[in-house]
């Protein structure tokens, strides 16, 4: 369900200027500077695995169907199938065997309308607290099994329910915290991207209960491909009408066969063409169906991103997981979104240089029905509507409040012969100032506007992807290069374009790409919404391998005892307490019950507490502090055991601070534990 560069042959990014795919091996580098450049080394040492999802369908060349197509096209038929010529009888017969099918189908269908008006309509997944509710009602949940073995409920961090106008979709049944890998999926169904023999049989070898579950996955009504250009289209029809060719003549199946499957097989194709996701991996590219993944609708602001640990084994079958990890902290209900219009991974080298996130809604609305064939209704396409943010200007009358491109105002449409406002669609205006509550005239909205196409254009033609990597240095380094993209931004404000103007945005990226110490800070380099930048972020780590694995979290509690015991042996020392005052093996591991503080104590406890957080204050952040603060106050008001303050703590919602905090926390767990202020 994803896009890549490596699927497109080109890309492009607003007004065209991209992207593509630039070469290196730093060409992939997420907009995440800080992160994915730190975790470099890592991305280099993960680069075998790389892999990037992308949603099949994605132009002709990008999809299972049109990579089985070009296969088949180019002669990886079976020998002597390709080519046949027909004769009369043959066609005859085919003819025959069509009407037959028709005939069939039609009572398959009556068959299973009658057993839907039955059974009500959850036909493949099972609901929960199915009693009195009505398919699609908003409260049912319905439960697929992962590979075929339904989890139980509370192993479940999400469920399902009935959006309004996306279908179905996923939301969180509890908080997940930013950068938390909540779930992994193992996929129903995994096969080698453009061997369709091998994805239809591998379906077709599924147990009855796991067809089921892919059948029931959406998908568009027979003739109504939903792409452009639909690939499965071009390659058996709307209506699945060349099937039959299909199968018995260029994937040689025997007319039997194709009589049992034949109905099987078209809902199935249908069902991969909306569903599946295809990972990029180093034998090539992995076709995968899972339930839960494909359940799960786009955002043009993602909360959630997926990486995978997909291997084909020596024995041609797949093993390994769909992973995803909360891409910003998000809240119990909130519906789980991923991207479907750009992979943003960039260990690979397949970022794409220009974001589809970072487009102007028109655009990405564009792309999106292009690729997927829906509108995106997702909250920040509708939320920029009518005046769009990533369109933003500086105020022509006041210069300190900020317009935004939207509509032209009706008044200043033309007017036809009969007085009728006759304005063309695309006709643009500025929004109102929110700072001097000016509206820009027609005149000026144009004069504005026609600034920024200059200045995008100028933009377009030279800082081309060769370029940007020309800003580099060997080592990767922006070096210079970010002159340059300080230059452009200057430029880009002279020609009145606004903070979060996606160009603004975009140079912004582009200036992440290097390592954190040549990260661009001061202002206006804060441009991105907090939600795409967290996205970006999350992205990033995860491509660079620098998510908190189960490995990574296991080294994590090691150094952090480590940590421990050296603090413990410190203060031991400075005691003069020796061999005594060294910490018990069962301390060390956190095994001991540390004894609980009497009021009195606790006031030598906090001064040294409250020193601890004012000294990493920055490092924490307004947020982390407040949530210290939080966390110290109740322990004030109700002091219980110091292990269970560490532990709220160890609950702070960043999984980055809490890393960056464990030592710190060990050291108050310890001195809780010794009631010994300061640090
Ligand atoms: C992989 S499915 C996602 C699950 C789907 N909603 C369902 O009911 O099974 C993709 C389809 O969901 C819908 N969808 C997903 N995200 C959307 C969005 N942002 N706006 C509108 N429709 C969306 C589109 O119909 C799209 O073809």
């Amino acid at each position: 369900m994803f896009r890549t560069m490596l699927a497109q042959p080109s890309a492009s990014g607003p007004d065209g200027l991209s992207a593509g795919r630039p070469g290196g091996t730093d060409a992939g580098r997420p907009p995440a500077g800080a992160a994915a450049a730190a975790g470099r080394a890592a991305a280099a040492g993960r680069r075998a695995r790389a892999r990037r999802p992308r949603a099949p369908g994605s132009g002709a060349a990008g999809t299972p169907l049109a990579a089985a197509a070009a296969a088949v096209a180019g002669g990886a038929c079976p020998p002597g199938r390709r080519g046949r010529r027909r004769g009369a009888a043959a066609l005859r017969a085919r003819d025959r065997r069509r009407e037959r099918w028709a005939t069939e189908k039609a009572e398959k269908q009556a068959a299973r309308d009658r057993r839907r008006a039955r059974a009500g309509a959850a036909v493949t997944l099972e609901r929960d607290g199915a009693e009195g509710e009505a398919a699609g009602d908003a409260s049912s949940e319905w439960r697929p099994a992962v590979a075929g073995r339904r989890p139980k409920d509370s192993q479940l961090p999400f469920g399902s329910f009935k959006t309004e106008g996306q279908g179905m979709g996923l939301r969180a049944r509890r908080p997940l915290q930013k950068g938390e890998v909540f779930f992994q999926e193992r996929p129903l169904l995994a096969a080698a991207e453009g061997d369709l023999n091998a994805l239809i049989r591998t379906f077709l070898g599924l147990g009855s209960r796991q067809k089921a579950l892919v059948l029931g996955l959406g998908c568009p009504p027979e003739g109504q491909t939903g792409r452009r250009g639909a690939p499965m289209a071009a390659l058996v029809g709307a209506r699945g009408e060349r099937l039959e060719e299909l199968l018995i003549d260029e994937l040689g199946w025997r007319e039997e066969e194709v009589d049992t499957h034949r109905d099987e097989v078209w809902h199935f194709l249908r069902v991969v063409e909306a569903n599946s996701t295809v990972w990029a991996a180093d034998q090539g590219q992995i076709l995968t169906i899972g339930p839960f993944t494909s359940r799960v609708n786009h955002s043009c602001e993602p909360n959630v991103y997926l990486f995978d640990t997909l291997e084909e084994k020596p024995d041609g079958k797949y093993a390994g997981n769909i992973v995803w990890v909360a891409a910003t902290a998000v809240q119990e209900g909130e519906e789980l979104y991923i991207n479907y219009a750009d992979d943003m991974g960039g260990g690979g080298g397949s970022v794409p240089l220009m974001p589809s996130l970072l487009m102007p809604v028109g655009k990405r609305r564009r792309k999106l029905q292009t690729d997927w064939g829906f509108t995106c209704s997702c909250p920040r396409c509708v939320e920029s509507l009518e005046t769009d943010p990533a369109r933003c200007f500086q105020c022509p009358e006041c210069a300190e409040g900020r317009v935004m491109a939207c509509r032209a105002a009706p008044e200043d449409a033309p007017a036809g012969d009969d007085g009728a406002a006759t304005r063309p669609a695309a006709a643009e205006g500025l929004s109102q100032c929110r700072a001097c509550g000016s509206r820009p005239s027609a005149q000026v909205a144009a004069l504005v506007l026609q600034e920024e196409r200059k200045a995008v254009m100028g933009l377009r033609t030279t800082l081309t992807p060769a370029a940007f990597m020309g800003y580099k240095s060997g080592r990767g380094h922006l070096g210079r290069g970010r002159d340059r993209l300080e230059g452009w931004a200057q430029k880009l404000w002279g020609a009145g374009l606004g903070e979060t103007h996606w160009a603004m945005q975009w140079l912004e990226c582009l200036a992440g790409w290097g390592p954190p110490k040549s990260k661009l800070s001061r202002p206006p380099w804060r441009l991105l919404p907090p939600r795409l930048h967290d996205y970006f972020e999350t992205a990033g780590r995860a491509e660079a391998g620098a998510l908190p694995s189960e490995d990574e979290l296991a080294r994590a509690a090691r150094a952090a005892e480590q940590l421990r015991a050296e603090a413990e042996a410190e203060l031991s020392r400075a005691e003069g307490g020796g061999a005594e005052a060294e910490p018990s093996p069962a301390e060390v591991e956190g095994g001991a019950p540390l004894p609980a503080l009497e009021p009195g104590e606790l006031k030598k406890v906090l001064p040294g507490l409250l020193a601890l957080f004012r000294t990493h204050k920055d490092a924490l952040g307004e947020e982390g502090v407040s949530y210290l603060g939080e966390q110290l106050k109740a322990f004030a008001r109700a002091p219980g055991s110091p292990e269970e303050f560490v532990r709220g703590l160890r609950e702070f919602p960043s999984p980055e601070a809490r890393r960056e905090f464990s030592a710190l926390l060990d050291r108050i767990a310890y001195m809780s534990s010794k009631k010994v202020p300061g640090g």
